[in-house]
């Protein structure tokens, strides 16, 4: 059996590889990596972690590219790779604009559509954006969905999705995770600012598009000195997005607190947020990872896909400054309350996802043989 895994970003690379490692341990699969470039470094770190090695790289990303020329550029240049590698599936991860045009690709070419991380759903088409029109679309053309969880699995169901094409596997984010925990021992890790241990740690990340606004950066920023002035330590590895970096850029050295840092590599990155206090965020794969954690959580959206992680006791606070300080107050000055033990959230899976993968789709196989 051919696969042809699809990589456009950091979070599908760290989100695939554990299933691409899962694949290549069967020598009846033969797995193929291509990557669209839709994130270049980032994409480049998020594979070195894993050890990932790609075949195909469609390097479509040019400086302020649009999100119509990454589709137009997938869609006439992936069936050159389709006619080399023949495969039999077509493997996507998510929600990103990559994962969308492969996808309609594999339709308009016959080629069967597993979709990784099906099913996540907010309602709204513009929250987030473009994300949850992408994934609505990747859901119609896909042959497989693998749900990360039962609600992802209902809302296909809702969707008309036949319940035969739908498995619950968990998000191949935990096995990610995991696999980043056993390998802390042999990596440089995160450069933690010094501190008294009576010192909170604040990790925080923001990247979505419906956030780089000026005014939501603003009311994000002031929200961050006036945690920093209150004695947190906040760590702010900044997405290098143009849009983010030139606004946040002069946060710098705005107050010796606030370390804003380029992009981690993931195992170094997964350290720090296992050293958390609290966790401030409008990431979807840092939502999943600080819920496994058990870490408290606030996160920069109005909704969010992944209800899970509010029954753990994560909060929606949008951007505005003072309902993230006062809710960000609240946590800090109770830790207690609103921490878990790490491992305890399960409705993700805990590190089984990809082997499930692997193994349904080698079943699904024979079975159609
Ligand atoms: C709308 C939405 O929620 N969509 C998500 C979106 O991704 P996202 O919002 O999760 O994207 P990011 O925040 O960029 O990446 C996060 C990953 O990066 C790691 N990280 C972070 C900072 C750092 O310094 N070093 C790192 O290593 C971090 O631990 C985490 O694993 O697309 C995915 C792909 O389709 C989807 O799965 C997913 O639904």
């Amino acid at each position: 059996m051919r696969i042809l895994v699809i990589i456009g970003t950091r979070p599908e690379a760290i989100k695939l590889s554990p299933v691409i490692h899962r694949l290549n341990d069967r020598s009846e699969i033969n797995t193929c990596i291509c990557l669209t470039g839709q994130h270049r470094e980032l994409l480049v770190q998020g594979l070195a972690d894993f050890h990932i090695t790609p075949h195909h790289n469609l390097d479509v990303m040019h400086d302020r590219q649009s999100l119509n020329s990454i589709s137009s550029r997938i869609l006439a240049d992936l069936p050159r790779i389709l006619d080399l590698e023949r495969p039999d599936w077509i493997l996507v991860q998510g929600d990103t604009t990559s994962a969308m045009a492969a996808a309609v690709t594999g339709f308009q070419h016959g080629i069967k559509v597993a979709h990784v991380e099906a099913g996540l759903r907010t309602g709204d088409p513009e929250q987030p954006w473009p994300e949850e029109m992408n994934r609505r679309i990747i859901g119609q053309v896909a042959n497989l969905h693998f749900a990360p969880s039962q609600t992802a699995r209902d809302n296909l169901l809702r969707e008309g999705i036949p319940a035969a094409n739908i498995v619950v596997s968990g998000n191949t984010v935990i096995d990610a995770l995991l696999l980043a925990r056993s390998m802390e021992h042999s990596q440089a890790l995160a450069n933690l600012p010094p501190r008294s241990c009576q010192q909170p740690l604040i990790v925080c990340t923001l990247h979505r598009r419906e956030n780089l606004t000026r005014s939501r950066l603003l009311q994000v920023e002031q929200a961050l000195v006036a945690l920093a002035e209150r004695g947190n330590q906040i760590v702010f590895p900044v997405h290098p997005n143009p849009a983010l970096t030139a606004t946040i850029r002069r946060l710098q050295n705005s107050h010796p607190h606030l370390h804003i840092l380029r992009p981690l590599s993931y195992v170094p990155f997964i350290q720090l947020l296992a050293q958390a206090t609290l966790v401030l965020t409008d990431s979807g794969g840092i939502q999943e990872e600080a819920a496994f954690l058990g870490k408290p959580l606030l996160v920069m959206r109005r909704c969010t896909e992944r209800p899970e992680v509010l029954n753990e006791g994560a909060m929606l606070v949008g951007t505005d400054s003072h309902a993230i300080l006062k809710a960000a107050q609240t946590i800090l000055d109770t830790p207690d309350r609103f921490g878990r033990p790490a491992g305890a959230f399960t409705d993700l899976g805990a590190g089984q996802a990809s082997h499930k993968i692997a193994e349904y789709l080698l079943s699904h196989q024979a079975a159609a043989a």
